[in-house]
């Protein structure tokens, strides 16, 4: 058997299209949607993801402005800035390029965003929103996935899905929105005792460790859809998902690739996201 790809690129092409129209009633209203990005430090890859969303949004004639501070910003400097973001009303939304540097907090920099201007999600109370079901924004990957299994008419209620990843931004956030789908949810991570055994069981399996091709064919339920959302780069230079995709997509009815498939839905999520903070203000 070989696995249907998910094309999340192609989706991705399909919304930004359907953005269109929503920009355009903006403009004319004379709001034009306006993101703010913080990268601090010199991470390489940091730095390809920040021009990519940049450059995502510029052409969509969005704003978009990339703050870069050197790696030995001090926190409190850090703190200013989004402070001083805060307060500007012509801005929508603010994100801060994680990972930061060891000696900033990360919880701290999230939840001195204006909660109202946190695209990406990631701010206690737009965590409790999402936990309790009434969600502020949802965090860009998980928001992405449950677009791509829409896109498939994937049933999720009643499904089993298994989530192999307990991050805030991914793991944690992903199992609420199967769940309030009704799915009936699994979170694994790095102490599951026999993983294959929980991964075996899922109709639907999202992996998201940041271990380089973890989950192999032989944990995959026959017919099963995967999504995977790691992106790890190897020593030559090519990206590789957290799932083996060669033997995966010999038994998954579907599969999402890397490159290719999560990621370039997380960037159009942030646009998703970006658009609807500045609709709040019609
Ligand atoms: N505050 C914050 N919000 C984030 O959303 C956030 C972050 N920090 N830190 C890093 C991760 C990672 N991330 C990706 C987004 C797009 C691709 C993407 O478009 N990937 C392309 C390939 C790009 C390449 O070649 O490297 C693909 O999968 O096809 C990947 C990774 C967002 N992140």
């Amino acid at each position: 058997m070989s696995a249907a790809i998910i094309d999340g690129k192609a989706l991705a092409s399909q919304i930004k299209a359907d953005l269109q129209e929503r920009i355009a009633h903006l403009k004319s209203k004379g709001i034009v949607p306006a993101l703010t990005v913080i990268l601090v430090g010199d991470d390489p890859a940091s730095a390809v993801y920040v021009n990519s969303k940049h450059n995502t949004f510029v052409q969509l004639g969005l704003k978009s402005e990339v703050i870069r501070m050197p790696a030995d910003t001090s926190q409190e400097t850090l703190l200013n800035k989004i402070r001083e973001l805060n307060q500007d009303k012509n801005l929508h939304g603010i994100l801060v390029q994680l990972p930061l540097p060891k000696h900033i907090d990360t919880n701290t920099v999230i939840d001195t965003i204006d909660p109202n201007k946190d695209v990406d999600g990631f701010h206690v109370s737009n965590a409790g929103a999402l936990m309790t079901g009434n969600p502020r924004f949802i965090p860009c990957t998980p928001y992405g996935v449950m677009k791509m299994l829409e896109s498939q008419h994937i049933t999720i209620r009643g499904a089993e899905a298994v989530v192999v990843g307990a991050s805030n931004i991914v793991g944690k956030p992903m199992a609420l929105l199967l769940q309030k789908e009704g799915a009936t949810v699994t979170i694994c991570n790095s102490k599951t005792k026999d993983l294959a055994a929980h991964t075996r069981r899922a109709d639907i399996l999202v992996v998201a460790t940041g271990r380089p091709e973890m989950v192999t064919g032989d944990m995959i339920k026959p017919g099963a859809v995967v999504i995977d959302v790691g992106i790890n780069r190897g020593a030559d230079g090519k990206l590789k998902g957290d799932v083996e995709f060669a033997s995966a997509s010999q038994v998954a009815g579907a599969i999402t690739p890397v490159p290719g498939g999560v990621g370039p839905m997380t960037i159009v999520m942030l646009l998703v996201n970006t658009i609807e903070s500045a609709e709040r203000l019609l």
